[in-house]
């Protein structure tokens, strides 16, 4: 029998192992080459794709472009209906612009100056005004909005500017007390610098809350009021006092013409259902059933003029040759007890009433001594609370049914 030595055995059994190593080792490379370029033909496809669909979405915001175009031209043909104005010559036509012309009292102002035929500029940082409220005026060859916040300086050529722009319902200002500052601070400094520039009448919406929670009753613009500087409505208050400080100084330094309306508590149409005041409050709580909120006892005071009237005495003031503070307001005073009960009975309803916490620095008592308005102006109210406040629930009656239409569709969106 031949014979194989333990040496020899152990070469081949060695030379074995290695050619199996070896073996496994070219499989696996082979498999790994393998996927590496099968890795490569996916990438390749993956850029391809990539490519191609950048194409397309190149080519459809192409085709979006040149559609929404074609709707800008076909839009421009069609004829936008606006309310009758007045046609004034460039003689007479004034360029005036409305600062917070987006809000509530603004756009009403805007409405007003519209239809006597000026030229109307409003310029609204949005922060509380909306352009729903001047909507129907956009295209109108008399009328331009500007997007701009005051606290930044403005260089426009104007014969006349209302200077209405600041948060005014509490729960706004407070909301960011810094900013109302600002506004009325840096931002009354750059318009009155404006109207500096431009020699334009200014006239500043100054407020009833310069008195504070006053001491005499009712306020005639004599009283200097009685204002808590650290206190939270310090932001409005204190910055609306400084506001008819910075409009004088002016006046007496660089010789300007001044006006500056005191307007007490106003409310109407196109108030924000969030304003939070307590006119909106309680129609949208009746409105909705809901409860309705007195804050503290009910027995402080307050005096509601209409918003249409508040508007003809601001333009009565402009066009005026007075200079000192007016106060702006319907003199007739309820407690808010008897606000919420006219409410009630105006809305019927099963609404209850509650009494909630009272709100800090609260003015007790605020009417206004319109003796002023009605000599220098020949100015006084003349829609009743009955009136305005029918005017009112029809406009959040028809407000409640926008935002619930649209609530359905948010739903029916969503699901
Ligand atoms: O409406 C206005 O024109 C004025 O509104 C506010 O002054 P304020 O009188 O405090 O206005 P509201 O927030 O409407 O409050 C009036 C009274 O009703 C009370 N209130 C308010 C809301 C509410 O839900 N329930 C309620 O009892 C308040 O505590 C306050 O006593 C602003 O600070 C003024 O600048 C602005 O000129």
């Amino acid at each position: 029998m031949y014979k194989i030595s333990k040496k020899s055995k152990q070469i081949l059994i060695l030379g074995v192992s290695v050619m199996t190593i070896l073996f496994i080792i070219y499989k696996v490379i082979g498999r790994n080459e393998q996927s590496i370029e099968g890795g490569h033909g996916n990438r390749r496809d993956a850029v391809e794709d990539i490519i191609h669909n950048e194409h397309d979405l190149a080519e459809s915001s192409h085709r979006i472009e040149e559609l929404e175009e074609k709707i800008a031209v076909l839009e421009k043909r069609i004829p936008r209906t606006y309310q009758d104005v007045k046609y004034l010559n460039y003689l007479t036509r004034k360029r005036i612009l409305v600062t917070g012309g987006a809000g509530f009292v603004g756009s009403h102002l805007v409405d007003k100056l519209m239809k006597e035929g000026q030229e109307v500029i409003v310029v609204d940082n949005f922060f509380t005004g909306r352009k729903q409220n001047v909507e129907h005026w956009i295209g109108h060859e008399n009328f331009e909005m500007i997007h701009h916040d005051i606290v930044h300086p403005l260089y426009i050529e104007v014969d006349e500017i209302y200077h209405l722009a600041s948060p005014a319902s509490p729960p706004h200002y407070m909301q960011n007390p810094v900013k109302t500052i600002k506004t009325n601070t840096i931002g009354t400094i750059n318009i009155l610098g404006l109207a500096r520039r431009v020699n334009a009448k200014i006239l500043l919406a100054s407020t009833s809350e310069v008195y504070g929670d006053p001491e005499i009753h009712p306020q005639p613009e004599s009283y200097w009021g009685h204002v808590n500087p650290i206190g939270p409505r310090a932001c409005y208050d204190e910055g609306k006092r400084i506001s008819e400080t910075l409009t004088y100084a002016y006046a007496q330094q660089e010789n300007m013409h001044v006006r500056v309306a005191r307007i007490f508590n106003t409310y109407g149409p196109r108030m924000h259902m969030n304003d939070g005041r307590v006119v909106s409050n309680f129609i949208l709580q009746a409105l909705k059933s809901e409860v309705i909120t007195i804050y503290g006892s009910g027995e402080q005071t307050r005096s509601f003029q209409y918003v249409t009237d508040l508007v003809d005495g601001l333009v009565l003031l402009m066009n005026s040759n007075y200079t000192q503070p007016v106060n702006l307001g319907n003199p007739v005073e309820h407690t808010i007890n008897q606000f919420a009960e006219i409410i009630k009975d105006l809305l019927g309803g099963n609404s209850k009433i509650v009494h909630l916490a009272e709100v800090q620095d609260d003015p007790q008592r605020r009417k206004p001594d319109i003796s002023r308005a009605k000599k220098y102006l020949n100015w006084e109210p003349k829609v009743s609370l009955n009136i305005g406040l029918q005017k009112t629930v029809t406009y959040f009656r028809e407000e409640l049914r926008k935002f619930k239409h649209s609530q359905r569709n948010k739903f029916v969106d969503e699901h």
